[in-house]
């Protein structure tokens, strides 16, 4: 064989046939990338929905949407070419939806499932997809008829039997068991801050970090992580471990999760300092769950916990409890998704107040009203009571106004499309990832009128009954759609009843009892001030913490 290739000569060394091989693989997959990266940009191009400008041939978009400030950029896009728009990042394409309704009938279409890009959240040793991961909808099976039968539906049912298994945790009998945990964390947080006396500005993102990691600890696992009270942390009394480091380690992680997710050359990086770095911290989180999930197999979490549900899960695919590895993948993303989002949200909010005098006074009137900030009447504010939430419309309209102007998940959900789908008058193809970005969908003026980038929980307090003009926006409240920081359908945020008791019950007991302020120095004025300070990795955060002044309030 080699004679005849080689001719009369003498036969090629084993060497010289090992580079030809190597040689050949390496055409072979330049021609397959190659290939591909032809083929996605003439698919882009046949999807007829609007795209802004490429910034390189070969990265198509993804120059603008890969830096740290994207958000920003994505929702200046959607204003110039309207609600729905693709970009391409080499060869897959996207296309970004921010119509509220037409996300709200997209994620409940049957079939509509996850893409593999989720997987980049996955633990190296948890090969199996999580809940957070995995592909699978409830309506796969109506999702054949309506498509015809078709190989990718792979039926994943697991994700469903965790979702199942995990959502009685967030009913108001359960929440109502973690509410005085919270209610005494709450506390902790007003006599750490007062103990912090006129000393300058207080990184409030810090604070909101430990108070969230410390709740999702005794939601997880019926454990005080010890954020709140260092000196008696969990790894001192031989339990889950130190929260604060876990707070840093989760930080390393999603940088990581982001990188992985949205960077072309992930693999290529991993050569460099900066892709060792990001493979250490997913080697580092995974070495943290796995001892975690040993602990909770030995020990059994008590019943009512998430830790202790998932224990029960039997996963339909195996018709077995779940494997370690599985179980460590299910608690490692309820405990990231269960405190990140939610301390972003409890920062973006306190650092609009600051921004914001008038609006803070007036949510301070208001908690005065009810007794949980100081006045004449109630000198000493009382706590946070489970009954305050229904109470405080200004408080909640604060809250949604921030979850509106800064969605701590601004990249929102991510769907691909299991048949060709028309979406606002455009057909999009079969298999096309549909992206939600939430941030742009708050920031749309064609949602929320000219004055979208303002802060004004007014906005959804309504003049005179519920279909009454917004009390001081440009467009009337009932045209307001929802802002969905939680997404929507069925596999929308399974916590989100948690996250807000918890963003009611901290932002009223802290607000309640001291008032915030941006330090001197800052520049800009309202939201453009918190606008510099964005960073976003996977979640909405500040760049720098949100370091502000914090005054106790008088009577
Ligand atoms: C302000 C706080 C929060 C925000 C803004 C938020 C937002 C979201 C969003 C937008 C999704 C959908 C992601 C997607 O479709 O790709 C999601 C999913 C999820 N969230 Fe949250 N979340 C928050 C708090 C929480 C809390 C407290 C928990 C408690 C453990 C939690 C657990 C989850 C889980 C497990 C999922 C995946 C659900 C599934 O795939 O079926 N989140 N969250």
């Amino acid at each position: 064989m080699a004679l005849a290739v080689f001719g009369g000569g003498p036969p090629p060394s084993a060497a010289t046939l090992a580079a030809l091989a190597a040689g050949g693989a390496l055409l072979l997959l330049v021609a397959r990338a190659l290939l591909s990266f032809v083929t996605g940009v003439l698919r882009h191009r046949r999807i007829p929905v609007p795209a802004p400008p490429e910034s390189s041939l070969l990265l198509g978009h993804a120059g603008t949407l890969l830096v740290d400030t994207s958000p920003l950029k994505m929702a200046k896009w959607v204003r110039e070419y309207g609600p729905i728009i693709k970009v391409r990042i080499m060869n897959d394409t996207i296309v970004m939806l921010t119509d509220a309704a037409a996300i709200t009938r997209l994620n409940r279409l049957p079939g509509i499932y996850k893409p593999n890009l989720y997987r980049a959240f996955d633990l190296p040793s948890a090969r199996n997809p999580s809940l957070f991961s995995d592909a699978g909808s409830p309506y796969q099976k109506d999702a054949k008829a309506e498509c015809g039968p078709t190989s990718s539906f792979a039926t994943r049912r697991s994700a469903q039997a965790v979702r199942a298994a995990i959502a009685p945790c967030f009913s108001v009998s359960s929440l109502k068991r973690t509410f005085p945990w919270l209610q005494r964390l709450c506390q902790l947080a007003v006599a750490e801050l007062a103990a912090e006396g006129p000393r300058g500005p207080v990184d409030v993102s810090d604070l909101a970090a430990r108070l969230t990691s410390d709740t999702i600890g005794d939601v997880l696992l019926s454990k005080d992580l010890g954020a709140m009270t260092p000196q008696r942390s969990g790894a001192q009394e031989g339990g889950a471990g130190d929260a604060t480091d876990y707070i840093a380690l989760v930080r390393q992680l999603l940088l990581a999760v982001h990188a992985k997710m949205n960077d072309p050359f992930y693999s290529l990086r991993r050569l460099t300092a900066k892709g060792r770095a990001h493979e250490a911290a997913f080697a580092a989180w995974d070495s943290v769950m796995d001892s975690i999930a040993r602990d909770v197999l030995k020990t059994t979490p008590p019943e009512y916990t998430l830790a202790g549900h998932l224990l029960r899960v039997v996963d339909p695919t195996t018709g077995k409890p779940l494997t370690l590895d599985k179980l460590k993948g299910e608690l490692s993303n309820l405990y990231i998704a269960g405190f990140e989002t939610t301390s972003h949200a409890i920062t973006w909010t306190l650092g609009l107040l600051a921004a914001h005098p008038q609006q803070q006074d007036a949510l301070a009137a208001e908690l005065a009203r009810v007794g949980l900030a100081p006045s004449d009447v109630h000198p000493e504010p009382r706590p946070f009571e489970w009954g305050d939430l229904s109470r405080l419309p200004l408080l909640n309209a604060t809250i949604k106004e921030s979850l509106r102007l800064f969605a701590p998940a601004a990249g929102g959900s991510l769907r691909a499309l299991p048949c060709d789908t028309e979406i606002l008058g455009y057909t999009v193809p079969k298999g096309t990832m549909v992206s939600q970005p939430l941030f742009s969908l708050g920031r749309a003026t064609r949602n929320y009128g000219q004055d979208v980038d303002e802060f004004k929980p007014e906005r959804w307090i309504s003049g005179g009954g519920d279909d009454g003009a917004a009390a001081d926006g440009d467009k009337p409240k009932a045209e307001l759609p929802d802002p969905l920081p939680f997404s929507v359908g069925p596999r929308d945020c399974v916590g989100r009843a948690l996250a807000m008791l918890e963003l009611q019950a901290v932002l009223a007991t802290l607000v309640g009892r001291f008032s915030f302020a941006l330090p001197p120095g800052v520049e800009g004025e309202g939201v453009a001030v918190l606008e510099a300070m964005v960073c976003y990795h996977i979640t909405l955060h500040a760049r720098n913490g949100m370091p502000l002044l914090v005054t106790p309030r008088e009577a």
